[in-house]
């Protein structure tokens, strides 16, 4: 499913407008009857009421009435903002009201005793406020009325986004709607999953409004927010007539003395995401624990000095570099005087996929000009804080601007980017962004990092072994990723260990291949 910025969205509804011929009033007949849709379904009966702005928000807001009162539905309405400011849309929507003889309430300052008692006395509210025309801080009456939804104890809904949400980069005003559920037209927003903002969204319903589909190539549509449907086909095939060369041989370069979980956790995700044999390379002295950890991998004890990698050690893997279809190296490495060198022979002799995580992105910050030598296709996997030392900012101006750090890195150095947060963002060497919606605040603990690299392995082997191109398989990657920690965080969103990620990987790959009625999926291009 695409994501759009509020600019792409303002041309598209041009071009469909101007170019396609379908006129303003009908996209917005569109967007309303699509949101009542939405309240029916949720709340067939009780007392609705709609606020709406002066601008084609508050416009979607008097059809919403409109059509809700045509169904003989208990409906107040309350318009806000100065008459002169209305939309050309907003004032035909107020006349249609007229015409059907519905009332609608102007607000004034003296309307507040009014507005609080309709609120109260709501099962939901609509939020048709504001949409993607808002501009920085709330001016009044909006604080007062957003004061008061607060201890409302309805549920609101807003039209398009919430009001206070910025719809491009997910900030939010002092005051902003927290909404239940929010139906979005044709395409969302970078703002529905950018924090704070995303915070506010409640659950997103996308709603198809007639945007024909010329749109996507007209406007080079490129940036998608991942889902079930389209990652579904990319799951590598398992087949009868296989054997384990079939899914593909990975290498882990992983541990140190002090850290010998996290090859463990890399590894047995790995293979459970399914590749068909996984070398796992640990320095030798923390070989003998590691080793007794887990079985099924192929060991490599790797030289070591002071209990990690030792630098000049590369021969052995020159002479084996053939035998394997994706290379990871990071979790639990540690960082030494001399290891972006050591790191930068691997980047060198490697022409598979090289997959960087944890301590090799440290060691990689230390001489980003090492990329440039690269000879095979790089996956970097930071959080914000390694993002942050990769770009030479701090985390806190990562998360301001995940989007645009993520594409620009990756295009300046043709890598892919996976920041890693609540939306995990993969930024391609082309420019293009995915979003992935699937993370739980379980996976907000150790370790659960050097799983997802192992997965990243795991599957980039299958899709090399198969000769399909990478992209999807790190799409997979980090979706699964998202969903074992989703079930995991049925059992206990608190309690859930790295290990336990591992455990779901098997459901997680289970449950994409059941059709779901997801509402994101009315949309579009999907
Ligand atoms: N394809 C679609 O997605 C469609 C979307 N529709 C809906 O249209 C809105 C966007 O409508 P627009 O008229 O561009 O903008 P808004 O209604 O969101 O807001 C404009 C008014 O808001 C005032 N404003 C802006 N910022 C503030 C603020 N901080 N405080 C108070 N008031 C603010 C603004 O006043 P200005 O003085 O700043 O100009 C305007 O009065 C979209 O979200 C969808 O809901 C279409 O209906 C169908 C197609
Ligand atoms: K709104």
């Amino acid at each position: 499913m695409y994501v759009v910025s509020t600019q792409q969205m303002r041309d598209i509804d041009r071009f469909t407008i101007e170019q396609i011929g379908i006129p303003s009033l009908v996209l917005m007949e569109n967007a309303g009857v699509a949101v009542v849709r939405e309240i029916e379904k949720r709340w067939s009966t009780g007392a609705v009421v709609v606020l709406a702005g002066p601008g084609n928000n508050g416009g979607d807001g008097l059809v919403i009435a409109r059509h809700l009162l045509n169904k003989r539905r208990d409906v107040k309405v309350w318009i806000f903002g100065e008459e002169k400011k209305r939309s050309d849309d907003c004032k035909r929507q107020l006349e249609i009201m007229q015409n059907c003889g519905y009332a609608v309430n102007v607000w004034t300052q003296k309307s507040e005793e009014a507005v609080q008692t309709d609120i109260k006395q709501a099962t939901v509210i609509v939020d048709a406020l504001l949409g993607t025309g808002t501009k920085g801080e709330l001016r009044p009456p909006y604080p007062f009325i957003l004061e008061k939804l607060k201890d409302c104890p309805g549920e609101v809904l807003a039209v398009d986004i919430p009001t206070g949400v910025n719809s491009d980069t997910g900030e939010a005003a002092q005051y902003t709607v927290q909404a239940n559920v929010t139906v979005t037209f044709a395409f969302p927003k970078w703002g529905h999953f950018l924090y704070p903002g995303a915070d506010y969204i409640g659950e997103l319903v996308v709603s198809d409004i007639s945007i024909p589909l010329r749109a996507i190539d007209e406007f080079l549509l490129r940036d998608m927010v991942l889902t079930k449907e389209q990652l579904r086909k990319e799951l590598p095939e398992r087949r009868a007539f296989s054997h384990k060369g079939t899914y593909g041989h990975a290498l882990i370069l992983a541990g140190s003395k002090e850290m010998t979980g996290a090859p463990v956790l890399s590894a047995s995700a790995g293979l459970r995401t399914g590749c068909g044999l996984l070398t796992l390379a640990v320095p030798e002295s923390a070989f003998p624990i590691v080793a007794s950890k887990i079985n099924e991998p192929v060991f490599w004890e790797w030289p070591a000095e002071e209990g990690r990698f030792a630098c000049g050690s590369h021969t052995l893997l020159r002479q084996r570099i053939a035998s394997f279809d994706v290379v990871a190296i990071g979790p639990g490495l540690s960082t030494w005087k001399g290891g972006n060198n050591w790191l930068r022979e691997i980047i060198n002799m490697v022409d598979v996929p090289l997959i960087l995580d944890a301590d090799a992105l440290n060691l990689l910050s230390e001489n980003l000009s090492i990329l440039h030598e690269k000879k095979g296709q790089i996956v970097l996997t930071p959080h914000p804080g390694e993002m942050g030392r990769l770009c030479g900012c701090s985390a806190v101006e990562i998360e301001r601007d995940r989007v645009g750090y993520a594409r620009s890195f990756a295009q300046d150095y043709e890598v892919y980017v996976v920041l890693k947060g609540t939306y995990t963002l993969i930024a391609t060497p082309n420019g293009k962004v995915f979003i992935n919606t699937t993370g739980t605040a379980a996976l907000a603990k150790g370790g659960t990092g050097d799983v997802l690299t192992g997965m990243l392995a795991g599957m980039l082997a299958q899709k090399v072994a198969q000769d399909e191109t990478i992209e999807a398989g790190i799409q997979l990657a980090v979706y699964l990723h998202g969903i074992a920690g989703r079930i995991c965080s049925e059992k206990s969103i608190h309690a859930t260990l790295a290990g336990d990620i591992i455990d779901n990987i098997g459901p997680a790959i289970k449950s994409l291949l059941v059709a779901s009625s997801s509402p994101v999926t009315d949309f579009p291009g999907n």
